[in-house]
This record gives C-alpha cells, structure tokens and sequence, in this order.
C-alpha cells in the first residue's frame, strides 16, 4: 500500500462537495474533493470556468454564502502551533474557546490539527489574514481609492495585531512596500496613482502583511498585460519561496500555472480528475481532459505541439451523467466510462505521486496491461478533431 508523506502537512482537503441551492435543483459544484498540501508547497489548481476552482477555494476559507453550502467533508489545518509565536492570534484563539485538536489516526504521527470548518467566528476572525489571506480576481481595484496605500496596509496590521505600536505598523508597512518592489516612498500614494502591476503587488504586500502560512490566491493577475502579469508571478513564487509561504493559485489559465507552481491539481465538473507535480505533468498529462488543456494553449518553452482543443462543453452541474462526467467529450471513451465513475489512482507505479480519475489506467477495467502514451492521446484527439470537421 502506498504511504503518504505526512511529516510537513499543512492543509488536508477531505471529500468536500458543496452545493448550490437554486429554484431549478442543486448544482453540485464541488464533489467529494480530497486534495491536501504541504508547508511552503505552490499548487496550482486550474480547470476551465465552471469547474468549481473558486467554489473549492470560498469553502476551505469559509467564505461561501448562501445558496451555497458544504454538504459534506473537513478541511484539516495543521499549523506549526508549538514552535511559532507568531501564530499565537489563532492559537490563543483556539485555547480561548477549548477547541479539541483533533488527533488524526489516519497519519500514524500524532499531529495536532482543527477542521477549519469547525471554527467559530472569533476563530474565524484569528484564522484569516493570520493563518491564511485569499487574493481575488478582481482585488486590485478592490483598494479603498480614498485612502493612501500605507494606510491600507497598516489597518490590516492594527486590526489584527493591535499589539503592535502606531510606528512598528508604519515601519512593516513600509518593509512590505519595499518586499513587493515598491519603494517606502510611496507609502504616501493613493491607488489612482500606481499603474494596474502597482496596485496588485500592494494587495500581494497587504497578503502577506501578517505573515500567514498560507495564501490563495483566485485569477489574481487575469486584468494585467502579458508582461506584467509574468512579473507579479515571478514576485508572488519567489516570495513564497522565500518567506515559506503556501499557495494555492488559481488559473485556467495552465501555460501561467506550469511557470509557477510545485504541484498541479485539475478540476472537472466539480471533481479532482488529476494531481501530478509539474514536471510529470507537462512531461505526460495523463487524464485526458489534462492532456487536452495542455493542448489548448501554445507553450513558451518546450517542443512545438500541434495544438487541439477539447470539443464540446462541460455538464449542467444539475444533472451530471452517469460514469466518467468527461465521456461525452473524451476521445478515448469506451463503455465503462458511460457507466462507472473513474477513481483517482496512479497511472505509473514510479510516479505514485501522479494520480488520475480514469478508467484508461485501470486493468482490471481496460483488460490490459500496459497503459496509452501521451502520444496516443494526442492522435486520438487529432482523430476527433477531423471527425468533427467531416460532420
Ligand atoms: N450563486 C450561485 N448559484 C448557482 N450556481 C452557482 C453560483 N455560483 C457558482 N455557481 C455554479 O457553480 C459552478 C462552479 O463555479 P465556480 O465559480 O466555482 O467555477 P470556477 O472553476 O471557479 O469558474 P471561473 O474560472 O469562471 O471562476 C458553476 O457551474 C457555476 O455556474
């Protein structure tokens, strides 16, 4: 049986599925998702629009509102509470109000860890912007035009550090400015006065301001030019890097993911259909849908690949078919995956950390022994490709 690496465990995403509520049925827009994460580790999670990345990234921040709601799972945080003070918000948050920490036995270590869906809203409160920050698409234009930019940072700093001096929060604001390559001097300036690149490394300074351990981060450079959006990436990986922050990067975006990232994680339909570390990834992708947004998009580096896109759209969440909810638009479909729902398993016994939801790597399934090349699910997809022009 294959061991989990558990010792540097940071986050543990366990079947989560989530629910919207609306007047014409429930669409099940995350389903029975398990994907954790370690210490200082950069996952990227991408999947095209309607995929359930954000709805996946409101529930492990505990942001979903209704009609939405989490019909089932934990999300298991395990800080380094012991050894780090500046933790202690949230720790003595946690002692406050006796929360057990629960001992999971599923690790054979006893690591202490809370279900963060568990916290009560003064928990809540420590646990964001502490713990973890969440970076929205949208958030550059969601600084306050009123206000300087030092101000903004320095009222995250009060707010939850009211320990902290007037000028210990003056001084990290500008130490912020200087990490994100803004200079102090502009501690001064109003947002209307820095370019769009500017404004989002103020909001990545105002991310990191409390040095939480882990940031998410949801399409946050989608309204920046091709250059500048390169740019904030390089800041926001090397920064993590260096400060040993975790992130979760949210994109459709994969030629940006690969760039960035230790570990990819794939959505369809509201399901994991593939995790892999980057470089297995884009050395072989191997459920299908992957391999097809591989191919969606040219690569900056790399051999040149003849570029194919995924035929069709994804399903009504309301009403999701039966078996593999990629059958209708994957190549290789064959008749186990109109009925039975794939699990994810490892395609490769000397990449165990690479795991797919695809019957194609099952034998007892497929009947043989040996598993489809990458190269034969590009011909495959060719192979629709001219179908569709020939209908
Ligand atoms: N308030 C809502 N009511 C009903 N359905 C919703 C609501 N918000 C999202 N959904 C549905 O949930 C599914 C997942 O949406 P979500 O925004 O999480 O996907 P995503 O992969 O993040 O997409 P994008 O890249 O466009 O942000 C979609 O089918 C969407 O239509």
């Amino acid at each position: 049986m294959m061991t989990q690496d558990t010792s540097n465990l940071l986050l543990d995403i366990k079947n989560i599925s989530v629910d919207y509520y609306a007047a014409n049925g429930a669409v099940h827009a995350v389903r029975d998702v398990n994907l954790s994460l370690k210490h200082g580790e950069i996952v990227g999670l991408a999947g095209e629009s309607g995929s359930g990345k954000s709805t996946l990234a409101y529930a492990i921040s505990r942001l979903l509102r209704p009609p939405a709601a989490i019909t089932g799972g934990q999300v298991m945080y395990y800080p380094h509470i012991q050894s780090d003070e500046r933790r202690t918000a949230f720790t003595a948050a946690l002692d406050r109000a006796n929360i057990s920490r629960v001992t999971d036995p599923v690790y054979q270590q006893q690591q202490a860890g809370v279900d963060i869906l568990k916290l009560t809203p003064a928990q809540l409160r420590a646990f964001r912007w502490n713990e973890l920050s969440i970076v929205f698409q949208s958030a550059m234009n969601a600084l306050n035009p009123v206000m300087d930019i030092g101000t903004q940072i320095t009222d995250v700093l009060h707010a939850h550090q009211p320990e902290r001096s007037a000028q210990a929060c003056k001084d990290r604001a500008r130490e912020l400015l200087k990490l994100v390559g803004i200079s102090p001097d502009r501690i001064k300036s109003y947002p209307h006065e820095l370019s769009g690149g500017m404004r989002q490394r103020v909001i990545i300074a105002i991310a990191l301001a409390l040095q939480p351990e882990l940031i998410i981060m949801d399409e946050p450079t989608t309204a920046l030019d091709v250059v500048v959006q390169r740019e904030i990436l390089d800041l926001i990986s090397s920064l993590c890097k260096e400060t040993g922050t975790a992130l979760i990067f949210i994109t459709h975006d994969l030629s940006l993911l690969l760039e960035l990232v230790d570990r990819v994680a794939v959505m369809y339909a509201g399901k994991l259909v593939e995790v892999a570390d980057r470089n297995n990834f884009y050395a072989h992708a191997r459920h299908p849908y992957s391999y097809g947004l591989m191919n969606s998009f040219p690569t900056l580096h790399g051999p040149r690949r003849k570029m194919v896109g995924i035929a069709g759209s994804p399903p009504d969440l309301r009403n999701i078919p039966a078996g593999c909810p990629f059958h209708d638009r994957c190549p290789m479909a064959f008749d186990a995956c109109h009925k039975v729902i794939p699990v994810l398993r490892t395609p490769v016994a000397s990449a165990p950390e690479q795991i797919a939801a695809c019957h194609l790597y099952d034998s007892k399934i497929t009947g043989r022994t040996g598993i489809p090349a990458p190269s034969d699910l590009g011909r495959s997809y060719e192979m629709q490709a001219e179908r569709n022009v020939v209908r």
